[in-house]
């Protein structure tokens, strides 16, 4: 299925991302034209300070945009408050400070916050909801462990789980497989193709891994110059748009091999 037949779930028009710095307005990359469809994996890929996760944060209601609109299930979600957007986008960011005191039940229990009442207790819905994600994940073993206890793919794992019972239409996650080891980084995207392809789910993430997301995704948005490219990686690199991506005088992207190789 491609998103030209199948439902979109995040669609931005024009939107423009920055960050307020005291009353001025700094624009970082402007006339951002996303659309991402049910079930599909996008990267977000670009050098250090291109503005990845401020893309991300945007997004997910974190910062306000400066311009334009951006809407999930055609619903525009561009000014909803965060109490809202929790139930439309689940966000996963690695370095978020996260007890991990807690249980890996306890933690991925915490996604079904928005649904739960204020006291939290959790009803069966919920505790399906939260065991399935595990199931999803494969954490159903070690489910009674601390999080202190795990290693950090195990704990990526347990923030992934914790977004699938948030259960939204839409997964953004912000350098998920920072600290991992090669097989690790490949086994947590591979993870967050599956669940894509498994659950509808539309998934969005930002990552240096770039020869992996090339493998992996089905579509990327390259971030450079204050601009958005968007597609496939076949459009992408028929467009040759990783020629320029980072100073060719030490890596260069190898077209027949679809990979950046050292010089
Ligand atoms: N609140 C802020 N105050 C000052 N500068 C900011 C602020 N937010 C973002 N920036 C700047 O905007 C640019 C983009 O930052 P961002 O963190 O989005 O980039 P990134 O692509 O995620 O980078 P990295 O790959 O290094 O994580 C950087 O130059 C950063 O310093």
């Amino acid at each position: 299925m491609t998103s030209e037949t199948s439902h979109i779930v995040l669609e931005t028009r024009e939107l423009e991302i920055g960050y307020r710095k005291k009353k001025e307005l700094i624009s970082i990359a402007k006339n951002i034209d996303l659309s991402i469809a049910e079930g599909e994996l996008v990267a977000v890929i670009g050098e250090n300070g291109s503005g990845k996760s401020t893309l991300l944060k945007t997004l997910s209601g974190i910062i306000e945009s400066i311009k334009g609109q951006y809407f999930i299930n055609s619903k525009d979600i561009s000014k909803s408050e965060p109490s809202e957007l929790a139930k439309e986008i689940s966000l996963v960011l690695t370095e978020q400070s996260v007890s991990r005191n807690l249980t890996v039940a306890e933690l991925v229990a915490l996604g079904r916050q928005p649904y739960t009442n204020w006291i939290g207790r959790l009803t069966q819905k919920d505790l399906s909801a939260i065991m399935k994600a595990m199931q999803q994940v494969g954490l159903e073993d070690i489910r009674h462990k601390k999080c202190y206890e795990l290693s950090d793919g195990q704990f990526q794992k347990v923030l992934i789980a914790r977004a699938l019972a948030q259960d939204t239409p839409l997964i953004i996650l912000d350098e998920p497989t920072t600290h991992l080891d090669l097989y690790h980084k490949a086994y947590v995207l591979n993870l967050l193709k599956q669940i894509s392809r498994n659950t509808g789910k539309a998934i969005l993430f930002a990552t240096h891994e770039i020869n992996l997301a090339l493998q992996l995704c089905d579509k990327l948005a390259i971030l450079k110059d204050g601009k958005v490219q968007f597609g496939t990686p076949k459009e992408l690199i028929s467009q040759e748009a990783f020629h320029s991506l980072f100073p060719e005088s030490l890596i260069y992207f190898d077209k027949t091999s679809s990979s950046f190789k050292v010089k």
